[in-house]
């Protein structure tokens, strides 16, 4: 099947309407000031979030196959996209008396944290809210548990229709492999649909080699799989049961794609496994170098050697972050979107300098100066694992994807001190309405003393047992979340940059925190500076570590980075600047722009739309870089 993608140059992704996501959240929240605030150029910000505006970016969502099929059944073919457009821009509400509008607007496009995208239909409800939107998620979802890719699903099982996930669905290896663990010897075969690939239809030459980011909660795989000639075009669940192994491929075979999959980092051995059971270190029988960015590159280098007797070359954690990013940036054109529907939020054609940051366990801050130079200029150690940690810790919930859903039902005013709690009233002399969060957790010590003085009887504390867990999940969401919005928005500030891109798990497409940080932002710059969020925003690093054989540029325009980056972690204080040279590695040649043509995804893979690279990777995996230790 081949796609064409003309024309569907806006990568914005929007779940739902901005209006209504936050439903439960937007009376009491940071950013609602601006509501209330007629001074503040948020209140005209907000018209882009009307209806017609998400159907847009429903309609021009990046995501895949829905994309694909809503944006012609819906806009081209009905021609409903003009009049759409017309009335996003001249007014605030928009008519949505016709059935069939009636209909787009009551349906979701979601991206799980599978990454795998489904529409819902919320058709009992005119204002679909993320709440209620959820709930009809969850039961939808559940009646399709039977499309849940197992274990047992091929490998290379990319050009296989995508399931209908559950919301509940674990989302990575670890967990699936842990269900064979009983059996002594792990599964030859694993769940890898977790991200979805990019197609690589140019390659010519072989990949031999693999990479991995090893964080302090997950660890990041990234491999490639030549395209199996008689897969091709060929949409049946036919693929082989293994990844075909790396010295397997011949320059005949041209094309493959890039897998993307992750582990718990606790559980390092289930990486390790899946490495070896697929041979991913192995060429001609014997153990090859293995490029490993992140912590887990010093911590585990040992361990990688007992085991798959790999030398472990380890690549800065900064530098490959950066380098993953212009890369997808550069080269792929549906990588980047807006949370908020914008018209210009398209993927840059020309580099941008920029603020990168990436929300793993810890937050760190970059200033992208070009392509080739950047520094970690901030940090914060309240980020992902701070959410995760605490939010394990006040409701019991040890499960990442589990927490999420519960912020989805929460109020976080119950637990949330607003300004309302302590005025009474808004606080508009200086911007604040009623229902801005004061302090976060900040009405729990208030509630839990009023009942303590009235019955005293209960010296456990188990009257903060009246918290609802949903609550107390969606306010830890809101305080990480704006607080990273906030870190963001000063940093970007700071050196005069209006595009901040965010990577990291914590982020994983999730509405919700997408939604408080785009709106953090939006608030504080007063709709001047964006937040951008990357498909495979969990990658960065790992994709990165991939390409440092040669630090492939694919735009013409663009230099090849050449990294001479620190060697060691940096703190928050330090820098790493790469030097700035224009020198192409020899081996580091483009074939086109990815942005020249029409995106032509030929390989037969619904996830490929859009996420496809035209760039022939000449990666010398003999070529030493200037970053290998
Ligand atoms: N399935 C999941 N399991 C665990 N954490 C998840 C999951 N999905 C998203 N997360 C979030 O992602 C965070 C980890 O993100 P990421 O993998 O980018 O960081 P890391 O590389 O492990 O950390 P660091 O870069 O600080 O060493 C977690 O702290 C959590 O907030
Ligand atoms: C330590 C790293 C870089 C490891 O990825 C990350 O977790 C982080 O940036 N933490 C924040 C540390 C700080 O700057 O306060």
């Amino acid at each position: 099947m081949s796609l064409n993608l003309k024309g569907a140059c806006i990568t914005d992704y929007h779940t739902n309407n901005n209006n209504h996501t936050d439903n439960n959240n937007n009376k009491n929240n940071i950013l609602d000031i601006n509501q209330n605030n007629n001074n503040n150029s948020r209140s005209h910000h907000h018209n882009h979030h009307s209806p017609s505006l998400n159907l847009i970016s429903i309609a021009y969502d990046n995501l895949g196959f829905i994309y694909h099929h809503l944006f012609n059944v819906i806009t081209l073919k009905s021609g409903l996209l003009t009049p759409l457009l017309i009335s996003s821009s001249s007014s605030t509400t928009t008519n949505t008396s016709s059935p069939k509008i009636k209909s787009i607007l009551n349906q979701s496009i979601y991206r799980n944290n599978n990454n795998n995208i489904f529409v819902n239909n919320n058709n009992n409800s005119s204002a679909s809210s993320s709440k209620s939107t959820m709930e009809s998620n969850s039961s939808s979802s559940s009646s399709n548990n039977n499309n849940n890719y197992s274990s047992s699903q091929p490998l290379d099982s990319g050009n296989q229709t995508p399931p209908i996930p559950t919301t509940q669905q674990s989302s990575d290896a670890t967990h699936k492999h842990n269900h064979h663990q009983h059996s002594g010897s792990p599964p030859k075969q694993h769940h890898v649909k977790d991200e979805r690939p990019i197609s690589l239809p140019n390659q010519s030459s072989p990949i031999k080699h693999f990479a991995l980011d090893i964080g302090g909660t997950l660890s990041k795989l990234v491999y490639f799989v030549q395209n199996n000639s008689h897969n091709n075009n060929n949409n049946n669940n036919t693929s082989t049961s293994t990844i075909p192994s790396s010295s397997t491929t011949t320059q005949n075979e041209l094309g493959g794609k890039l897998h993307f999959i992750k582990f718990q980092t606790k559980n390092i051995e289930d990486c390790l496994n899946f490495i070896i059971d697929n041979k991913l270190h192995l060429e001609d029988g014997k153990p090859k170098d293995v490029r490993v960015t992140g912590g887990g590159a010093y911590k585990y280098a040992d361990l990688f050697n007992e085991k798959l007797g790999c030398r472990l070359i380890k690549e800065d954690e900064m530098h490959c972050l950066i380098v993953g990013t212009n890369f997808l940036l550069n080269n792929i054109q549906r990588e980047s979107y807006t949370y908020s529907p914008t018209p210009n939020a398209i993927t840059p054609r020309e580099f941008v300098d920029k603020v990168v940051l990436q929300i793993g366990s810890g937050v760190s801050v970059i200033k992208v100066d070009s392509e080739t130079s950047f520094q970690r200029v901030d940090g914060t150690s309240l980020g992902g694992g701070t959410f995760w940690g605490l939010c394990s810790l006040l409701t019991g919930v040890t499960d990442f994807d589990e927490m999420l859903e519960m912020t989805k039902n929460g109020h976080s005013n119950n637990v949330d001190l607003v300004v309302g709690d302590i005025y009474g009233t808004d606080y508009s002399k200086i911007g604040l309405s009623s229902e801005t969060i004061a302090s976060s957790f900040g009405k729990i010590i208030y509630q839990s003393s009023t009942e303590q003085s009235s019955d005293s009887s209960d010296g456990n504390n188990n009257n903060k047992q009246q918290f609802r867990k949903e609550d107390i999940a969606q306010s830890l969401l809101k305080m990480v979340s704006n607080n990273i919005g906030q870190i963001a928005y000063l940093n970007s500030q700071r050196y005069g940059l209006n595009k901040i891109y965010f990577g990291g798990f914590f982020i994983r497409d999730h509405p919700n925190t997408m939604q408080r940080i785009s709106f953090a932002i939006d608030f504080w710059s007063k709709g001047k500076t964006k937040a951008m969020f990357l498909v495979h925003d969990g990658y960065l690093g790992a994709l990165g570590a991939f390409l440092a054989p040669n630090e492939v540029a694919a735009a013409p325009s663009s230099p090849s980075l050449s990294s001479s980056s620190n060697s060691t972690p940096t703190t928050t204080s330090s820098t790493i600047t790469t030097s700035t040279t224009n020198n192409n590695t020899t081996n580091s040649t483009t074939t086109k722009n990815a942005h020249d043509d029409d995106i032509i995804c030929d390989c037969g893979c619904e996830f490929c739309e859009g996420l496809v690279c035209k760039v022939d990777l000449k990666i010398d995996n003999d070529t030493p870089t200037t970053s290998t230790k």
